[in-house]
């Protein structure tokens, strides 16, 4: 399966990849408007799979391949896209990643930020035959909606698609609420994907407080800020929008090397084994939870024994006395339990309603025990935002061994 691939967190990797892709295909992103796709559409930048080769590929407007690539540039200007995020929000980090574009990558990129209302109308099209709108063009129909673009990242040179060269990090400090992106590329070429690495920002304000819904979906400013492992999907994909394309698009664990060596259950059915895994999820609002969905779509040899919730509420200090450094899988006794441990089933999902919730006060933060380890698809915690506001300052990353 193309994108079930081992999540291997390696030192020198930046924090910000742990945030949720806000511009991601899955995540509803999209590319509103590229001058030119001769050799290979935008719209390729924001899929959730690893950019391929395939060296016999080639269509009739030349080589195939993975990534949003223009044509060699013959005239004035250079090349650029919009891109509407699928979720608005902060953005942390950017990777402008040019994997497999080595004699045809961008030499050079930046990206601008906007925060517009609704999509501009942009009636202008770049297609494979003419040639597209120029940047005034742009600007007078941007501009109806958007005072300026601010820069990101101010032109920068790239690295080529190398293996070990084709991630283009970029960190961002940028404190506001982003909609749309404008990548430029300078003059012209390839990059495979855009990843916008970053935490959603809803609007709370304009939600009827009567409103149930699911307060740690992506979508609602849900993100996960640590856990145990992450060795075939990163837990973030369990807030992921509707169910689950594959096996790949869920958390799943390694096998832990602790399971004893003859398996024994409890009068509940429970596996008995000292070992379990964890993901720690920061709500996009702290709420009363009423409704928890574990989704264990497409584990079926690999779904987890069992699995308990534990719930806490934590201001932002609290938060970054266990975030800031390593997220303690303990902060401070401050755990209660939520679900009590259950029993998980193959390839189902599984609904408790507030009968089988341990609390009903509001909540901020969870984490997601399951044992001893496996694979959950989607979890979804339905319930009603409280009045206490939580501002989600910026979260500082960091693994636990
Ligand atoms: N071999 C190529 O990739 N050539 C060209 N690109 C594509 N996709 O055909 C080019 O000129 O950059």
């Amino acid at each position: 399966m193309a994108d079930r691939k081992a999540v291997k967190i390696v030192s020198d990797q930046p924090d910000f990849l742990q945030f949720n892709n806000l511009a991601c295909e899955t995540a509803g992103g999209n590319v509103i408007f590229a001058t030119d796709e001769w050799f290979a559409p935008a719209s390729n930048l924001l899929k959730r799979e690893p950019p391929e080769f395939i060296a016999s590929a080639f269509t009739e407007y030349g080589k195939w391949m993975d990534g949003w690539e223009t044509r060699r540039k013959r005239i004035p200007g250079h090349d650029w896209c919009i891109i509407q995020l699928g979720v608005p929000g902060i953005i942390h980090g950017l990777d402008v990643d040019t994997s497999f574009f080595t004699g045809n990558y961008s030499p050079s990129a930046s990206v601008q930020a906007a925060c517009l209302d609704e999509s501009p109308a942009l009636t202008l099209e770049g297609d494979r035959t003419g040639m597209a709108a120029s940047d005034s063009q742009f600007e007078a129909v941007a501009k109806l909606h958007s005072e300026s673009w601010e820069e990101l990242v101010p032109v920068t040179e790239l690295k080529p698609g190398y293996s070990d060269t084709c991630h283009n990090y970029f960190p961002i400090n940028y404190p506001s609420r982003v909609t749309h992106l404008r990548l430029n590329m300078y003059p012209d070429g390839g990059i495979a994907r855009l990843k916008v690495y970053g935490v959603g920002q809803k609007d709370w304000s304009a939600l009827p407080t009567q409103d149930q819904l699911d307060l740690v979906a992506l979508v609602n400013g849900g993100v996960c800020l640590g856990y145990s492992d992450a060795h075939f999907g990163h837990p973030r994909n369990m807030i992921g929008l509707g169910r689950s394309a594959n096996m790949g698009d869920g958390w799943e664990t390694a096998r832990r090397l602790d399971r004893p060596k003859n398996l024994q259950v409890d009068g509940k059915g429970i596996l008995q084994v000292p070992g379990y895994e964890w993901a720690v999820l920061r709500l996009g609002h702290p709420g009363v939870i009423s409704q928890i969905e574990i989704d264990t779509n497409h584990f079926k040899g690999n779904f987890p024994d069992s699995c308990k919730i534990e719930a806490c509420h934590l201001t932002p200090e609290e938060e970054g006395k266990y975030v800031s450094g390593r997220w303690s899988s303990d902060p401070g006794n401050k755990w209660r339990v939520l679900l009590q441990p259950q029993k998980l089933q193959a390839h189902h999902r599984h609904f408790y309603s507030c009968d089988s919730l341990a609390q009903s006060g509001p909540v901020s933060h969870v984490r997601l025990v399951i044992a001893p380890d496996g694979g959950v698809s989607r979890l979804r915690l339905w319930g009603r935002p409280t009045s206490t506001r939580h501002t989600s300052k910026l979260s500082l990353w960091k693994l636990m061994a």
